[in-house]
């Protein structure tokens, strides 16, 4: 039997700190993107304050894959991601504790010469990045994972990519942020923002008013909930992402690795993360209906790994039953899901841990110990929005981070940081604008 439930996240954070009533920067949003902004903007000499509804990477910043990851990414990302993992590097010396970073790499294997040609064109990208990503051949990759029985013939491999353990990561990285100076309070939902007209002058808590001229709003999966509370749209979708931890094994590769069908990471624990590498759950909710044709193209590629479900669930982010817009006065969705904590799916679970033994049958049978899943949201383009938002002066975005979240979180954590300050950000970050989705230049998703 596969035990289910909430990540325990092994080190908990409470932050009881009494709530400022005026800031200089209020950040929405207690995952890997919301905590290294208000981090970064604290060291950078702001007065920040975040707010989070339920725990500190309570949702998909502690139930992600943990791989921190410029292999495969969209063109565009690139910059940030190779910042990212800098940044990683420095976290680590700055928390001074053990993120389970682990600088191991990742391979992306190819059971065909097709695949291989396409991993050989991004390698050449990424080469003009200054990345060290290159394809390795059979010999190269038998003499990486000698007990690999899978059909492989080759691979995309990055050395310098990292893992780390989020739900040690996160909440590490929390607890920094407060000692740089950042209140932090969880279990205080943000239900509205305060407007002055559509100047953002703050939010409204559960627990009260905060001022601030700027607010970062990185709420994951809720983020275009709040949004459409003050009537902007955003054309975000989530989908339920299934992972499991299997017993203590041996080592059969020390970093990250996925085929088409399966994906695997080793734990600082001696354990290895397993996913299916695209399979997913999407549950049909009104913003599905209302962003239809915005996903089409994605939908209709992914069709066959996506498992279809009739209704979102009750208080998921795109549930039926959720209000469109509700008081600042009385609890509202947000404190209705303090903690999103959806069932894994375990026909995934089964298979995902057949596929692990027989890919690597001396291992004989790989049980999967520990199932869990998260709501991943994205956006029709499958990179981020890290931008102002046009029709409300004051207010930040940074969401969409397309199940790539963790590794990215500290390089686009940085980055919008310096953006709310009005700090050169140092990248270029037009390729993330807000209003790509309605003044139609947004572009396709990339497929690596
Ligand atoms: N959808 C999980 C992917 C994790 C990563 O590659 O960063």
């Amino acid at each position: 039997m596969t035990p289910t439930g909430p990540v325990t996240l092994d080190t908990p954070v409470h932050h009881d700190s009494p709530l400022p009533s005026a800031a200089d920067l209020i950040v929405i949003g207690g995952g890997v993107a919301g905590v290294t902004t208000a981090y970064y903007a604290a060291k950078s000499g702001a007065r920040v304050v975040l707010c989070e509804k339920g725990r500190i990477a309570g949702e998909q910043s502690s139930r992600n894959w943990g791989w921190i990851r410029q292999q495969g990414r969209d063109p565009d990302e690139l910059p940030l991601v190779i910042e990212a993992v800098a940044n990683w590097h420095a976290l680590q010396a700055e928390t001074n504790e053990d993120l389970g970073l682990r600088q191991t790499g990742t391979l992306y294997f190819a059971s065909d010469e097709a695949t291989l040609q396409r991993y050989r064109n991004w390698a050449q990208i990424a080469a003009g990045h200054g990345l060290d990503s290159r394809v390795v051949g059979s010999t190269e990759m038998s003499s990486m994972l000698p007990d690999a029985r899978a059909d492989w013939i080759g691979a995309l491999w990055t050395p310098s990519d990292c893992r780390a353990e989020p739900w040690v990561a996160v909440p590490a990285l929390a607890r920094l942020a407060a000692r740089t100076g950042v209140t932090i309070r969880e279990n205080c939902a943000v239900r509205a923002l305060d407007l002055e007209g559509r100047q953002v002058t703050g939010v409204v808590t559960e627990a009260g008013r905060i001022r601030a001229p700027r607010v970062v709003l990185a709420g994951g999966a809720w983020s275009a909930k709040l949004l459409k509370r003050h009537g902007v749209a955003l054309p975000q979708l989530s989908v339920r992402a299934t992972v499991g931890r299997t017993q203590v094994l041996p080592e059969v590769f020390a970093g990250q690795g996925v085929d088409d069908r399966f994906a695997f990471r080793r734990r600082t624990d001696g354990a290895y993360s397993l996913a299916p590498s695209f399979d997913h759950d999407f549950f049909l909710g009104p913003a599905a209906f209302r962003h239809a044709r915005d996903y089409w193209p994605v939908f209709r590629r992914d069709i066959l790994s996506t498992n279809l479900r009739p209704a979102s669930p009750r208080s998921y982010p795109d549930a039926w039953t959720l209000p469109r817009t509700w008081s600042e006065d009385a609890p509202g969705p947000f404190e209705a899901m303090r903690v999103l904590d959806p069932p894994p799916n375990l026909r995934f679970v089964r298979r995902m841990a057949r596929q692990f033994a027989a890919a690597f049958p001396h291992l004989g049978e790989v049980r999967v110990t520990k199932a869990w899943a998260g709501m991943i949201d994205g956006l029709p383009d499958m990179i981020p929005v890290i931008d102002h938002v046009p029709d409300l002066p004051g207010l930040i975005c940074l969401t969409g981070l397309s199940g790539h979240g963790f590794g990215i979180g500290p390089g686009v954590g940085r980055v919008t940081a310096d953006l709310a300050l009005g700090r050169d950000p140092g990248h270029d970050l037009s390729p993330f604008r807000f209003a790509r989705f309605s003044d139609g230049t947004r572009r396709a998703a990339f497929h690596l």
